[in-house]
């Protein structure tokens, strides 16, 4: 059933030299959930959401977003999905307001609906005051708050985040968690990536776990952590601790 799957990653997989990045992974996030995607450091995470987004051409499987392919049908494709990237490129030589205003012409948005969609969200997000400073020099909290502004001005059906609450303060990070949550209670779907397990735990109906390309555990996360927390589940499914504990005698 197509409507009901907001993306689904069909055998996704992509080499970097003799590196597999991303090996054969499936992924089905439907609609309506807010979906996780936890891995240990350079599990695969950020390439598969950079193919699933149509940033990154993958060298094999196919990714669909409610049905449309994305890699057939970018354009379609692109008009459903609201992206905030890692590491985002976005012209920085503009102020906020500007970017905003920019990325929704640039999108065929009324001009007047980008004007009120901008006044909202800069005001949501806390960067009126900052609205007419230049992105680069915005700090990395800021950078992620306007990069949200820049995926939800489109009105898009899903939200695909990698890391959205790095570097962001736990004041704006309580405003972006009541955003999200917003937009998954009212029909759209969430997949984001993130290092931290408290915070999967409570925002996330569905989590993957994903190590060495490939994905390791999925579904909701009541069934993925079982009678622990998903942080010890996290560690037993990824396989143990070195623990830190070891070596380094020069630090002593
Ligand atoms: N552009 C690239 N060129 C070469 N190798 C890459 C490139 N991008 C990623 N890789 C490799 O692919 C693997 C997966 O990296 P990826 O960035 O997807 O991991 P991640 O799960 O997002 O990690 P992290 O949690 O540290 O952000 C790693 O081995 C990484 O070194």
């Amino acid at each position: 059933m197509t409507e009901g799957v907001a993306l689904r990653l069909s055998r996704l997989y992509k080499t970097f030299g003799s590196n597999i990045a991303v090996d054969h992974v499936d992924l089905e996030v439907p609609a309506g959930s807010f979906f996780g995607l936890v891995g240990p450091n350079g599990a695969g995470k950020t390439t598969s959401l950079s193919m699933a987004v149509g940033l990154l051409r993958p060298d094999g499987g196919t990714v669909t977003i409610f049905g449309v392919d994305v890699w057939d049908d970018p354009v379609r494709a692109k008009a459903l999905i609201g992206v905030l990237p890692d590491g985002m490129s976005m012209p920085e030589r503009l102020t906020g307001r500007e970017l905003l205003t920019y990325m929704g012409l640039l999108r065929g948005i009324p001009a007047r609906t980008v004007t009120e969609r901008t006044d909202e969200l800069l005001a949501v997000l806390e960067l009126t005051d900052a609205q007419h400073k230049l992105v680069i020099d915005y700090s990395a909290g800021m950078r992620k708050k306007i990069g949200l502004a820049v995926a939800l001005l489109h009105a898009p059906r899903l939200l695909v985040l990698d890391e959205p609450f790095a570097a962001v303060d736990p004041v704006s990070a309580s405003t972006i968690r009541t955003i999200l949550q917003r937009f998954v209670t009212s029909g759209g779907a969430v997949i984001l990536s993130s290092h931290v397990m408290a915070l999967v735990e409570q925002l996330c109906t569905h989590v993957a776990v994903i190590t060495r390309g490939r994905v390791v555990a999925a579904g909701p996360v009541d069934l993925v952590r079982g009678a622990t927390s998903l942080e010890e589940a996290f560690v037993h499914i990824v396989g143990g601790r070195t623990g830190g504990g070891e070596g380094l005698s020069w630090l002593a």
